[in-house]
């Protein structure tokens, strides 16, 4: 490739909502970037982010009144798409037309999880990327956790090294329940907590579990079992408070998504060694905000990870009064008590070392850890987990009757 490295990274975001303000935040801890451009489709919206670049040292960043404008503007040579799962591959579609036709000089997209809503969809994405010649990263921000990168680090150099492989990752994510509304609607979102928060936890789990510098195709996935259930939403009283906060679209009375989600993936290594990932995550998780608690096992170590163990703790007796907030932890749900702060949000969910390493790559021209093959792998172990527990049993990979799966509830309504 020519004209590389780069000595910047311009960027532009497609969205700016909750992870595009998150996105942009995390970028004071990177080099060699700016944010110059961005596009969705509320004029206000665009105008707070480009206000929040500046303000951030980061801009100037334009405000784009067309997606093909921001892909065709001068300044930008990378995508950040942060939209809603079911705009996904319109926005891909774009950026490949423009690229294509030889009106963009964009060379790079990062996506957000999940790469898509079905196995045909993320293949699409993959493909339409690679059509155009672009580099692509998938954004994992758990892969990118500070605690994620250093307990791998120790592991793989102390322990594993000297006693042999992991064997077992444990991944759960919970909290409780989405910020926005199409979140709980399964045909725009793709499904329920399964495949807005289960994307994290098996590919954090199988980035765990994969020797440094083994590409991650090194382990194979042979079989996999989900369970899906509705422990708390589908319940008329919260039923209620959805549609009471969010309208009638949110209608979990009768159309609900799961908001509980197991699963069990059996994997093998290239020496034939069995290793499993075990996953949980919900909607229906009440304590003090979002909480990720990671393990990693083997023979003779074990490494653990609580988001909500932090080391700052901060009490507020009942005399202390004020605003409902997500200024401790995301996703809070209490003002008073003993409350877990974490005092690098960015930095600890990984989003700071995650838009380092794509900015970096796509500087110097190189494949990111993630892309959209990963990206690819973890819808078909999503699909894979989703059928099972469907069918109520387990299915053996390769998978070809999941090419065109989609979930129960994301099929469109009648
Ligand atoms: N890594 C993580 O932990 C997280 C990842 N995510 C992922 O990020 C993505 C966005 O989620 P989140 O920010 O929470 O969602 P929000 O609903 O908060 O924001 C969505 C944004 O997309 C914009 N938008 C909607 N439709 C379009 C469109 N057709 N073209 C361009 N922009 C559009 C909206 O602005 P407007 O109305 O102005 O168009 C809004 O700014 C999702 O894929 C989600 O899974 C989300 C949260 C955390
Ligand atoms: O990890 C996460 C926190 O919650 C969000 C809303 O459910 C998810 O989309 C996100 O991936």
């Amino acid at each position: 490739m020519t004209g590389f490295p780069r000595e910047r990274l311009r960027v532009g975001f497609v969205g700016t909502g909750f992870i595009a303000e998150f996105h942009l935040r995390a970028m004071i801890g990177v080099r060699n970037v700016d944010v110059t451009g961005v596009y969705s489709r509320s004029a206000a919206n665009r105008e707070r982010i480009c206000r929040l670049a500046g303000e951030l040292g980061l801009g100037p960043c334009r405000s784009h009144e067309s997606l093909e404008e921001l892909v065709q503007a001068d300044d930008v040579d990378a995508i950040w798409i942060l939209s809603p799962n079911d705009t996904r591959l319109g926005v891909m579609q774009v950026i490949h037309g423009e690229v294509t036709a030889g009106r963009s000089k964009v060379f790079a997209v990062a996506c957000e999880k999940p790469l898509a809503r079905t196995i045909g969809e993320a293949r699409e994405m993959l493909r339409l990327a690679e059509d155009a010649r672009l580099n692509h990263g998938y954004l994992e921000n758990q892969v990118f956790c500070t605690p994620v990168i250093r307990g791998k680090e120790i592991i793989w150099r102390r322990a594993a090294s000297t006693t042999g492989r992991p064997y077992l990752a444990r991944a759960a994510e919970e909290h409780s329940g989405p910020h926005e509304p199409w979140f709980w609607q399964g045909d725009r979102q793709g499904g329920g907590v399964l495949s807005d928060m289960m994307c994290h936890s098996v590919e954090v789990a199988r980035h765990l579990l994969t020797a440094p510098d083994a590409p991650r195709n090194s382990l194979r996935v042979k079989s996999v079992n989900g369970t899906v259930a509705n422990l708390k939403w589908t319940r008329p009283h919260y039923a209620d408070q959805l549609r009471q906060r969010f309208g009638n679209e949110v209608d979990y009375g009768n159309r609900p998504s799961e908001d509980f989600a197991r699963g069990n993936i059996l994997l093998e290594d290239e020496e034939g060694n069995e290793l499993v990932i075990e996953a949980t995550t919900s909607w229906a998780y009440v304590g003090a905000g979002l909480r990720i608690q990671l393990e990693l096992l083997g023979p003779e170590y074990a490494m653990e990870f609580n988001s909500l163990n932090t080391g700052l703790k901060i009490f507020m007796s009942r005399a202390v009064t004020g605003a409902e907030g997500e200024d401790l932890v995301e996703k809070q749900n209490a003002e008073q008590g003993l409350m877990p702060v974490l005092d690098d949000e960015a930095g600890v969910y990984g989003y700071t070392d995650e838009n380092r390493h794509m900015v970096e790559c796509f500087r110097t021209a190189r494949r990111p850890l993630e892309n959209f093959e990963d990206g690819v792998a973890v819808v078909e172990m999503l699909m894979g987990l989703y059928r099972s527990a469907e069918i109520g049993q387990t299915v053996t990979f390769p998978a070809p009757e999941l090419d065109d799966y989609v979930p129960l509830v994301a099929r469109p309504r009648r």
